[in-house]
C-alpha cells in the first residue's frame, strides 16, 4: 500500500527502520519522545505483544494502541499535511513503557488483569546490555550467570576432561592437529606443570571425531563432549549477538559462522612451583574465549587498566567470558581485550576447558562494521585476516595484545 501511495503522488523512497525499545533504553534514550513523523507516512509492523505505542487524540489525550498481530499501522506525517493542504491530519505520537494499572482502578471487582510485563522486561535488558558494555570495555571480561549450557553437563564435561588429561602419554601425544597451537601441547622444559590437548574446531563434526578417535574415546565420553560442544557453540553465538546488540548494532549477525577453537588445560602445581606463573601474561589472539575454570583451585589473574593483577577466583556455576585482539580491532576499540595469567597458589591440580572463537573464517577480514566508524570514531585499525594477526603475534614474538599497535591505521 505505501508504495503505490508513494509512486502516485510522492515520488519518494522507503526507508526501512527497526526500532528496538529495549537497545534504546539500554544507550540511555528512556522510551521514544513525542513526536510527528516528519515524512509523508510510516507504516509500521508493532511488536506482536509488547505494546506500548500512543497516539494523541484532537483533544490533546494519548490513547494507547494495543498489539494487534497481523494488522500494519499507518501513521501519517508532516509532508502528508502539507501535501493534501491540510485535510490529512498528522499524528502525534510516543513510546511509552507499559505501567501496572493504577491502584484506584484495581478493586475487588476489578482485580488486576496484567502484571507490568513490558515494564520489567525493558528494564531488565536495559540492565543487561549496561552491565555487558561496562565489563566490555572496562575490563574485557566478566562471569556468565544465566547460560545455555546445563550444569550437569557442565560436570560430566569435567570429569571427561580430567580422565583425557590423565590419559598415558603416548595416547596423549596421538592427538595431533592441523593448525599451530592446537593438538597436544606436552609439558615442556619452560613449563614442565602445564599440558593441553586440544582441536580446531569445534563446531565441526569430523573435527570432534578424530579428537574423540585419536585419544581411543569412550562413546560416553563421545556423547558428553558432542552435547558441550554443541552448548558452547550456541552459548558463544549468543554471546556474540548480545555484544553486537549492547554496541547499538541492529544486524548482530556479524560475528556468525566465526569458528572456535577448543583447548583443555591442565596444570600440576606442585609445592615447589607456588608463587611461580603457570601460563604467561597474554591476552586470547580472537574474539572471544568462554572458560570453563577450576570450580576449586584458583590460579587466573586479569590485569586492570592500571596494570594491576586481580584474581578472579572460582566461582562454580558460572562462565567466564575473555575478550581478545579480534573483539577490540572489530568493535573500533569499544570492546577491550583482557591481559591475563595463571599463577601457582596451591600444591593441586588445575583443569580449565576453554572455547576461543577466534575470527572470521577462510581469508575473511576482521573490520570494524561502518555504525561503529564516524568522524569522531575513525577507523583505527586496517582490516586483517586472522590468520595473518596470529602469524604476525607469533613472529614478533608478542602474545599480550601489543601487536595490535602494528595493525593500527596510520594517524
Ligand atoms: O586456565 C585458565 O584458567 C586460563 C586459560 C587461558 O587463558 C588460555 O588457555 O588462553
Ligand atoms: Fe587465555
Amino acid at each position: 500500500m505505501s508504495r503505490d501511495v508513494l509512486e502516485k503522488y510522492a515520488q519518494a523512497t522507503c526507508e526501512p527502520q527497526v526500532v528496538d525499545i529495549g537497545k534504546k533504553l539500554a544507550e540511555g534514550l528512556g522510551s521514544i519522545q513525542e513526536h510527528i513523523d516528519s515524512r509523508f507516512l510510516t507504516i509500521l509492523q508493532e511488536d506482536d505483544d509488547v505494546g506500548g505505542l500512543e497516539v494523541m487524540n484532537k483533544s490533546g489525550a494519548f490513547v494507547p494502541v494495543h498489539p494487534c498481530p497481523g494488522t500494519p499501522f499507518v501513521n501519517l506525517g508532516d509532508f502528508t499535511q502539507a501535501w493534501s493542504s491540510g485535510r490529512l491530519y498528522n499524528v502525534r505520537h510516543t513510546v511509552k513503557q507499559a505501567r501496572e494499572a493504577p491502584p484506584e482502578l484495581v478493586d475487588s471487582d476489578h482485580p488486576r488483569l496484567y502484571v507490568p510485563f513490558v515494564y520489567e522486561y525493558l528494564r531488565v535488558k536495559a540492565e543487561e546490555y549496561r552491565k555487558l558494555r561496562e565489563a566490555s570495555e572496562t575490563w574485557g571480561c566478566f562471569r556468565l550467570v544465566n547460560y545455555m549450557i546445563p550444569p550437569a553437563l557442565m560436570s560430566e564435561m569435567k570429569s571427561v576432561v580430567r580422565s583425557l588429561l590423565d590419559l598415558p602419554m603416548e595416547i596423549k601425544k596421538q592427538n595431533k592437529d592441523g593448525i599451530t597451537g592446537s593438538g597436544y601441547q606436552a609439558p615442556s622444559i619452560d613449563n614442565p606443570i602445564f599440558e593441553s590437548l586440544g582441536f580446531y574446531d569445534l563446531g565441526s563434526r569430523q573435527a570432534l571425531d578424530s579428537f574423540c578417535s585419536q585419544l581411543n574415546a569412550s562413546s560416553y565420553q563421545r556423547e558428553v563432549i558432542e552435547k558441550y560442544a554443541q552448548a558452547v557453540c550456541e552459548q558463544i553465538v549468543d554471546m556474540g549477538q548480545k555484544l553486537a546488540e549492547s554496541l547499538g548494532l541492529a544486524d548482530n549477525d556479524y560475528l556468525k559462522g566465526w569458528p572456535c577453537q577448543f583447548r583443555i588445560n591442565k596444570y600440576t602445581f606442585t609445592s615447589k612451583s607456588v608463587g611461580s606463573t603457570g601460563l604467561r601474561l597474554h591476552t586470547d589472539s580472537g574474539f572471544l574465549a568462554l572458560l570453563q575454570d577450576d570450580e576449586i583451585v584458583g590460579g587466573l589473574e586479569v590485569m586492570d587498566k592500571s596494570g594491576t593483577f586481580v584474581a578472579v577466583d572460582p566461582c562454580p556455576g558460572t562462565l567466564l567470558v575473555n575478550l581478545g585482539d579480534v573483539a577490540q580491532a572489530w568493535s573500533n576499540g569499544r570492546l577491550c581485550n583482557v591481559k591475563h595469567r595463571v599463577q601457582f597458589r596451591e600444591a593441586r591440580i588445575r583443569v580449565s576447558i576453554a572455547s576461543f572463537q577466534r575470527g572470521p573464517d577462510e581469508g575473511a577480514v576482521v573490520e570494524a562494521p561502518p555504525e561503529l566508524v564516524d568522524s569522531e570514531h575513525p577507523r583505527l585499525y586496517v582490516p586483517f585476516t586472522y590468520e595473518d594477526y596470529r602469524k604476525l603475534r607469533f613472529s614478533a614474538n608478542l602474545h599480550a595484545g601489543e601487536a595490535l599497535a602494528l595493525v593500527r591505521t596510520s594517524p
